[in-house]
């Protein structure tokens, strides 16, 4: 059986964070482990409350799965605060294997999840361990300090991004406008795109995205067609719509089941 680690933030509404990323390996035929940075309170309507957890059992978290699991893959995602970036650079400095960064800053519903104090050590301590960043368009314009309002600029943002931090980078299109585009950059450039869904029930689709990417990874696919299959799966589980919630609910991801 192949493995992943989860390094992110738990949602209590079980649509993003730690909950989708389980429930994306599990659906993908991959076994996840995970290391809990922040418990979140938050549902479909936004951020209630944000709790992060102590470095020192985020430390031990990580050591226990790779001192005994070895994981084929590992995904971060909602790590809050400087602290725990710099544990978890040391706790993962040993490890050989693909890591998948989705740099989280800010939930849709507009709750910072990223502390401001944190962006330099996000840049400086966990980019250059990542092997593949998958920023979305707000987040690649803080990190490139650039305006991206096209394909064309998504495909500059990544390639300036790849230029900084030696890692892959696939820039994503849900808060562009048109068709969603994503856009990787390997040192070619490889375009990923699809209908833009009406569908308001999208929470948790850049945490689905990076843990797929990370479990077909991890089940040996290389990074582009690890991408292009983590984009099919996220597309399916909004096409397949739920409605849960008073707000943005989330993706189903028991879409392969009901087919
Ligand atoms: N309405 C939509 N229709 C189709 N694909 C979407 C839609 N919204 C987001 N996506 C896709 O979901 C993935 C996550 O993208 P994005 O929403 O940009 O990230 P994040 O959740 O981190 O903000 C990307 O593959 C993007 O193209
Ligand atoms: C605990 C936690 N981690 C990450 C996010 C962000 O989720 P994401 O899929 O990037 O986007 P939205 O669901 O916010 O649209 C989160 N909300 N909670």
């Amino acid at each position: 059986m192949k493995t992943m680690l989860t390094i992110a933030g738990s949602d209590s509404s079980g649509g993003a964070g730690i909950q989708a990323d389980i429930k994306t390996a599990t659906a993908l035929g991959v076994f996840a482990t995970s290391a809990i940075t922040a418990i979140t309170a938050q549902n479909t309507t936004g951020v209630q409350a944000i709790f992060d957890l102590d470095g020192d059992i985020v430390a031990e978290e990580i050591r226990s799965v790779l001192t005994d699991i070895s994981p084929d893959a590992v995904k971060i995602g909602m790590v809050s605060s400087p602290e725990i970036i710099k544990i978890i650079g040391e706790a993962l400095a040993g490890y050989k294997g693909p890591v998948v960064l989705d740099p989280v800053m800010v939930a849709t519903s507009g709750s910072p999840l990223l502390r401001d104090e944190a962006m330099e050590s996000l840049k400086t301590v966990l980019f250059p361990l990542a092997t593949l960043l998958t920023p979305n368009i707000p987040e690649a314009e803080l990190l490139t300090d650039m305006k991206i309002e096209s394909a064309a600029d998504q495909e500059k943002a990544a390639k300036a991004l790849y230029d900084a931090y030696g890692a892959s980078v696939l820039v994503k299109g849900g808060h562009g406008t048109g068709r969603a585009a994503d856009v990787f950059y390997d040192g070619n450039i490889h375009i990923f795109e699809k209908p833009m869904l009406d569908n308001p029930n999208t929470h948790g689709t850049g945490c689905t995205l990076s843990s797929a990417i990370a479990s077909y990874l991890a089940l040996g696919l290389d990074e582009a067609k690890a991408v292009e299959e983590a984009k099919n799966y996220v597309y399916d589980a909004i096409a397949d719509g739920l409605d849960l919630g008073r707000g943005r609910g989330p993706i189903n991801h028991m879409v392969r089941r009901n087919k």
